[in-house]
């Protein structure tokens, strides 16, 4: 029996059995034996060296995006109209038969994105193009999932399940549970909030099912069997999604409505003008779709500042709060590898700093559009005067700003 074939048996059994406290232990021993399969599912097979052509593409920007969705619910439009870059749209599924990468760019930053051909259920098993169109969902740092106003509601829920089957999580945060191997000593389990899910037992048992008999484990908060499984799989990538309904333009008001109204989602319409979705209460052109898109990659612009000059606001160093860390300490290895090492102290001018300049160290956490002026240790700082000359390309909030508390030094 491949290993397809088994996981359908076990689901099979997992349907058929009543849910109740006598028979939870099966049960999660049931979800341990799948997350197995699944990631032997994942291993390229043996003796193949990769297993068909993937579509590798080389990462460019500040961050990655990736389109992902059914056959024709205009992925391909969007990243046309989104980054200039043409995909070939047409009203047949299975147009986009390859990775096609375009860039945005938006707010001084480049942001790849990524059309893919479409998926249908069955993709993390290999239906169709879906399990390369899933690894590159996998190598981004925000999923587009993009569905059709008109379609049925359940395909978000498939979609979300096709990913999910190949250890993508979206919009969760990895579960707050410690979990270490060790050689020798049993299982220490340990908890510091009250288990309403799972208990001793049964994290012994999936723990023997994944013949693991000498480990420490912490819960630092109410997790469930899955979110203890995620953590012993150690392979889940956690990543931010926003559900993105195109078509709006050919469903009734009422259901632009109601969709705006889902978590995590944002209605538009590549066929509307801006003027006419100003019409329709929540509707967004694709345009602003990018700000939200922005909003949700958590990325913090820094603008260095060398000592009695100005800021080059046309080129910010970005970081990511999600990826890396914005503070002082991150913004220096961007900078300069032996930077740190130099650094006496940082001023700070921007929404993070208490007062316009604020001395930091390297655990500064830094805002977006912040300004930072690194001493080093050999350097003296001279307190120096003037003011940023107003730029043209500065963003308005630094002007703002500015204009109440002189970037001095
Ligand atoms: N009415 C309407 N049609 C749209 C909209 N956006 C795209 N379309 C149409 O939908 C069809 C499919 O668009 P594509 O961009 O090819 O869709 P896709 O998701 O890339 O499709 P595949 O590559 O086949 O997976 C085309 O005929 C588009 O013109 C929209 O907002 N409203
Ligand atoms: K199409
Ligand atoms: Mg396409």
């Amino acid at each position: 029996m491949g290993i397809i074939e088994r996981i359908k048996e076990i689901e099979a059994e997992m349907a058929r059995t009543q849910k109740n406290k006598a028979t939870e232990y099966h049960l999660g021993q049931l979800k341990a034996k799948i997350a197995k399969l699944r990631t032997q599912l994942l291993e390229p097979p043996k003796g193949a060296s990769g297993g068909g052509e993937g579509f590798e593409v080389t990462k460019y920007g500040h961050g990655r995006v990736a389109l992902i969705g059914f056959p024709s619910v205009g992925k391909s439009t969007l990243l046309t109209m989104l980054t200039g870059t043409h995909s070939e749209a047409a009203s047949y599924e299975f147009t986009t038969l390859t990775c096609i990468p375009g860039v945005i760019h938006y707010n001084d930053t480049k942001i790849q994105l990524l059309d893919l051909p479409g998926i249908i259920e069955g993709a993390s098993e290999g239906k169709g193009r879906g399990r390369q169109v899933i690894a590159v969902a996998k190598s981004s740092d925000l999923v587009l999932m993009v569905l059709d106003a008109s379609k049925s509601e359940g395909h978000r829920q498939i979609l979300t399940k096709e990913l999910e089957a190949v250890g993508l999580r979206l919009n969760k945060k990895p579960p707050q549970i410690y979990f270490k191997k060790k050689k020798t000593g049993g299982i220490s389990f340990n908890t510091t909030a009250p288990l309403t899910h799972i208990d001793e037992k049964l994290c012994y048992q999936i723990l023997h099912e994944y013949k693991i008999h000498n480990a420490e484990v912490l819960f630092r908060e109410n997790a469930t069997v899955d979110d203890f499984i995620d953590v012993i799989e150690g392979n889940r990538k956690y990543i931010k999604c926003v559900y993105v309904y195109n078509k709006i333009d050919v469903v009734g008001i009422d259901d632009v409505d109601r969709l705006a109204r889902q978590p995590n989602s944002i209605v538009i319409s590549c066929n509307l003008k801006a003027n006419q979705s100003a019409r329709i209460p929540n509707a967004k052109t694709p345009i602003r779709l990018l700000a939200r898109m922005w909003d949700e990659m958590g990325l913090v612009r820094v603008y260095s500042k060398p000592q009695g000059q100005q800021p080059d606001f046309d080129e910010p160093f970005v970081l990511s709060s999600d990826r890396g860390g914005c503070t002082v300490e991150d913004f220096c290895n961007h900078v300069h590898r032996t930077l740190v090492k130099d650094m006496k102290y940082a001023l700070v001018w921007g929404t993070s700093a208490r007062h316009n300049p604020q001395n930091c160290g390297l655990s500064q956490h830094l805002e977006d559009e912040d300004v930072v002026q690194v001493v080093k240790k050999k350097e003296r700082d001279e307190g120096g005067r003037g003011r940023f000359k107003s730029h043209s390309n500065a963003p308005a909030r630094i002007a703002d700003r500015e204009k109440k508390a002189p970037l001095k030094q």
